[in-house]
Formats: C-alpha cells, structure tokens, sequence
C-alpha cells in the first residue's frame, strides 16, 4: 500500500498515557496532511512517534514497509521531521548546515549536494544567506533555514511541527504554497502540525483533528474544520466561511 498508515498507536511517556489508539491514514503520497488540535493535545508526541523519536505501540507503515523495521539510518533516509524548536543560533554557515543534514542519511556527500543544497536555499527565497552564520540570523530565518535542511532530502515521509510560527505572512503564504508543491512533485507524504485553521483549510488536503490524545475527527480539511468540531475541540464559537474570492476562512466569535 502507497502512502502512510498508522495506528492504532498508543504512546506513552515515562509512565503517563499520551496518545490512545490514534490512527493515521490511509494518506496518499502527493498530499499534505494537516495535524490540528489545542495545545497539549497530541500533535507534537505523534509527530515524534512517526519520526521514529518516540516508541509507539502499534505498526506504521510508509508505502508498505513498517518504519518500526527500519535502522536509524535507513529511517533517516526516508523521513525527514523538522521539531518546533527553531534551528539553534550556532557558529555555522547557513550552507555548511544544510550540507550537514544530507549527511544524516548516511554516506559521503555526492557530487550534486552543493547545488541540491543551493537550489533548495533558493527555492525559500534565502539563497543570499548560503554563507551567513546561524547566530547571525532572526528566528524566522533560522526558521527557514530548518525548512531547507527538511526539504533538501527530498524524503518520503515530511514531517513539520510548526513550521509557521516565526514567520511573517508574507513567507507563510509562500512556505506553504511551496510545500505543496514540492509535495506533488516529489510524491510524499507531507505532516504539518499548524495552528492557524485558515491557512490548513487552504493550503493543506487532508486533516486529523486531535483532543486530549484521541483523534476527534480524520478526512478532507474541509470535513475536519467545522464548526462543530471546532466548539468540541477548542471550545470556542466558530464559523467557516468563504471570503470574497471564495477562499475558506475561520472566525471566532467567541468562546462555549
Ligand atoms: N516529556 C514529557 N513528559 C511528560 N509529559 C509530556 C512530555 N512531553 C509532552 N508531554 C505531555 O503530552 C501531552 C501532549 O503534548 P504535545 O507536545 O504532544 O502536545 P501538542 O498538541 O503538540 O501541544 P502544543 O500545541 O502546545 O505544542 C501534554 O499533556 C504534555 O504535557
């Protein structure tokens, strides 16, 4: 089978129960999924159990192989997972950084890493950063910059906690037009962790909403956010509504 399947997975940290029986999927590749839900939710420890970081009970399967399976290097060379901390301000290039994280996926760097590398700064717009340091940059830069190190691997499994929150609107807009383009092209499986409702209903094809570590509600994000859901997920009064140019928006008029 193409694409991710998860669950049921159970996750439990230390001895305290995260995540009960939450399932994943079927998601197919060439699709961004949307992961929502309030804080404390779930959304980050799902994250990390799909990144191999977490042990979960319950199988994973990426286009047919159990990533449980898997070496570290091998999960490496398949999934890339970008966590909500922003990349540290360290005494490195931008460019060496990138580099660094083709290395993750084991072996020496072939000969196209350099212009993989440069094409990838480009396509975020931050090509004139290539040899600035990392604690020279803002936190949105740094931010982009960790959005480089995920996309130059061109995995199969993208998996992003947050990738929008130091940016502005501008390079929120172009972030996640980008990621669905490349998402296409490269046929993954794209995992976005968003807050930001409007800009799931819009950028993103699919969505699970989670609540107190269950899943809520799973399918087309346009089934996911509703009203309904959302007084049950975040307690508050919503509406979904298209703006003048028939793009879906979400506004809140306040709290159940
Ligand atoms: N290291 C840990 N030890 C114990 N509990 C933890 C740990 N990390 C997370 N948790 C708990 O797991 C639950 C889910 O946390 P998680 O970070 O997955 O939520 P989230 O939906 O990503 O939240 P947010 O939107 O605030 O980032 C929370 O109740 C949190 O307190």
């Amino acid at each position: 089978m193409n694409g991710l399947v998860a669950g049921p997975l159970n996750v439990h940290i230390g001895r305290r129960p995260i995540l009960h029986d939450v399932t994943l999927g079927p998601l197919a590749r060439g699709t961004v999924t949307a992961l929502l839900g309030p804080n404390g939710s779930g959304k980050s420890t799902l994250l990390r159990a799909l990144a191999g970081l977490l042990p979960a009970h319950g199988p994973i399967t990426l286009n047919g192989q159990a990533l449980s399976s898997l070496s570290r290097p091998a999960h490496a060379r398949l999934c890339a997972y970008m966590p909500q901390a922003l990349p540290p301000p360290i005494r490195m290039q931008v460019m060496e950084s990138v580099l660094v994280s083709l290395r993750v996926q084991g072996g020496s760097l072939h000969d196209e890493a350099f212009s993989q590398a440069m094409e990838t700064l480009s396509r975020l717009g931050i090509a004139d950063m290539a040899l600035r340091f990392m604690d020279e940059l803002s936190g949105g830069q740094r931010q982009l910059v960790g959005l480089a190190q995920a996309l130059v691997r061109s995995p199969d499994l993208l998996l992003l906690d947050e990738p929008l929150s130091a940016l502005d609107l501008r390079h929120q807009f172009t972030v996640m037009d980008l990621l669905r383009r490349e998402t296409k092209k490269r046929r993954m499986v794209s995992v976005i962790v968003l807050h930001d409702l409007s800009m799931a209903l819009r950028h993103t094809d699919v969505a699970t909403m989670l609540a107190k570590g269950r899943v809520l509600a799973s399918g087309p994000v346009r089934e996911v956010v509703t009203s309904a859901i959302l007084a049950q997920a975040y307690g508050v009064q919503a509406r979904v509504e298209d703006d003048a140019s028939g793009m879906p928006m979400v506004c809140v008029d306040g709290v159940v």
